[in-house]
């Protein structure tokens, strides 16, 4: 069984207090790994050795030759692709061609576009009048802010580690990252990576844990941790703002959703179609950028219904490593038990069940995993806890619509603002559409294409700030302002 340490200062180490906890494979949960559990003691090491990494080696580094450094762990991400889709995909239980096409890719991409932001975004400067007549210049100089607690979620591990971790060192920062305790194997590969291109000692940190009494809370604790950024629920970015409000340290949250997709008649069937099946099903449902409640132009509403089935029914469901399959398990048996219990209750709600609802029949040996079957659902009122509440799995209402007031009314209608997807072809309608709905990232005729210099984030219990692009500079450095009398 795989032996999975801690990554402190440049090596991989147990806890010290020995305790270690079992990884299990969502596909039929036998366990795959044994995590080494950090300790408060644990904790507190890395982030000195991340501490003392800012003004050491890494501190002396001229941008060019973090940049190049950056550029090196992208390049051995790709040199070493198959353990980390291999990794990735024990982990998850998600099909091979969505590590293969999206998320190993994306960590590689999120080194070097943040190192090539950083070497290319220029600082403000302002020239100034003064009373004796000779002025003054104002320039900005970027600070690395200093050590940043990383703590991610397990449905993309690899993509939304890297996502904060890539821009974070490119700002010259060092990092402590708290994995989600699902998903332990390639933020520790990562640390490999790491060694073998070069990267000082206790830049990188890794630490393996639960939330609350555990490595992730200890994080979070730790005042010499200087800004934490989190993905995962809004309840536990709640906990972590307390965390953070001891010490005034800053934040930055990407949290849950509950995204409408909006499908009017003009729209390009098949795409919308697609586009609509992707953005409910694919890694199971398990997106926060998903779609989990769809609106319909009525004289479309059947046909689309039907055709979503169709697709839905499609499915085939396996072991990532099968190339045939396109349809994981979900993460945990925690997490199918909730699903199944929004499931239960869509139908206790008066829900008319399209298609799915249960589990669906697997091979003996795959009877043991996660499965859930894709569910569709008409026929509730917008009141249902299945179209208010996030439930992070493979699942939709499908409701019609018959004015744009009435879907952006129904769009709106909850505490998330994270993202939606519009399917038309006129395009003023679309850009009104875009302007009315209050969320951070509206796809037009697309979903989830995403070109990593824009902001990205979500209004509402969505999120707090906004990362991206030279939106993360804002966050991974301090604006220092030089005001030179000339
Ligand atoms: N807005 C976005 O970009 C994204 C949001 N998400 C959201 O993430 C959620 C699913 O991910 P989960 O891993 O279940 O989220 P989660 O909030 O349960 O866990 C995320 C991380 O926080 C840690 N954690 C939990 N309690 C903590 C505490 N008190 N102090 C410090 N750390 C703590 C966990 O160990 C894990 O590493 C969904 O709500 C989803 O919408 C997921 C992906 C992207
Ligand atoms: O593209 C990003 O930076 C974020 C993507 C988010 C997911 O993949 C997700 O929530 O699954």
């Amino acid at each position: 069984m795989h032996q999975v340490n801690n990554f402190i200062n440049g090596e991989f180490v147990e806890a010290e207090s020995g305790r270690r906890f079992d990884k299990r494979s969502p596909v039929d949960n036998s366990v795959i790994a044994s995590v080494a559990e950090a300790g408060r003691a644990d904790v507190d090491r890395a982030v000195a050795a991340a501490k003392a990494a800012l003004t050491g080696e890494w501190g002396q580094l001229t941008v060019d030759q973090r940049v190049d450094l950056l550029h090196g762990v992208a390049d051995e991400i790709t040199r070493r692709f198959d353990d980390f889709v291999a990794a990735e995909m024990a982990d998850t239980g998600q099909p091979h061609h969505v590590m293969t096409h999206a998320f190993i890719p994306r960590g590689a991409a999120n080194f070097k576009v943040f190192a090539d932001i950083i070497k290319n975004v220029p600082t403000e400067s302002y020239q100034m009048a003064t009373p004796d007549g000779r002025g003054a210049l104002n320039y900005g100089l970027r600070v690395p802010k200093g050590v940043i607690g990383v703590i991610s979620p397990w449905n993309a591990p690899f993509l939304l580690m890297t996502w904060k971790v890539g821009p974070a060192l490119a700002c010259g920062n060092t990092v402590v990252v708290k994995p989600s305790e699902e998903t332990p194997l390639t933020t520790t590969l990562l640390g490999e990576v790491m060694n073998s291109v070069g990267i000082p000692e206790g830049v990188f940190n890794v630490v393996h844990g639960f939330g609350p009494d555990s490595a992730g809370e200890f994080l979070t604790q730790n005042r010499s941790v200087d800004a934490i950024t989190f993905t995962g629920e809004t309840r536990t970015g709640t906990a972590i703002m307390k965390a953070a409000a001891e010490g005034c340290r800053d934040v930055s949250f990407e949290m849950g959703g509950k995204n409408a997709g909006i499908v009017f008649a003009d729209a390009d069937f098949d795409a919308a179609v697609d586009g609509i099946f992707r953005s409910a099903f694919l890694n199971t449902g398990q997106v926060c950028l998903g779609t989990e409640k769809v609106y319909v132009e009525r004289p479309l509403f059947e046909r689309f219904v039907s055709a979503l089935k169709q697709k839905a029914e499609a499915v085939k469901y396996g072991r990532p490593e099968n190339h045939g399959a396109n349809y994981g398990p979900l993460i945990s048996r925690e997490h199918q038990d909730k699903v199944l219990s929004y499931y239960r209750k869509a139908v206790e709600e008066g829900a008319t069940v399209v298609t799915g609802g249960g589990i669906p029949e697997m091979p003996a040996e795959l009877a043991e995993g996660n499965w859930v079957q894709p569910t569709i659902w008409t026929g509730l009122p917008e009141t249902a806890s299945v179209i208010r509440e996030e439930i992070f799995g493979p699942c939709c209402h499908i409701c019609p619509f018959d004015s744009e007031q009435e879907v952006i009314g129904n769009a709106n209608a909850n505490d998330y603002g994270l993202s939606t997807t519009i399917w038309t072809n006129d395009l003023a309608r679309a850009h009104r559409m875009a302007a009315a709905i209050d969320v951070g990232i509206t796809w037009i005729n697309s979903w989830f294409l995403r070109d990593l210099r824009t902001a990205f984030g979500g209004a509402k219990q969505s999120g707090i700030g906004r990362e991206g692009g030279v939106h993360s500079l804002e966050f991974y450095t301090e604006m220092r302002n030089v005001c030179v009398k000339l």
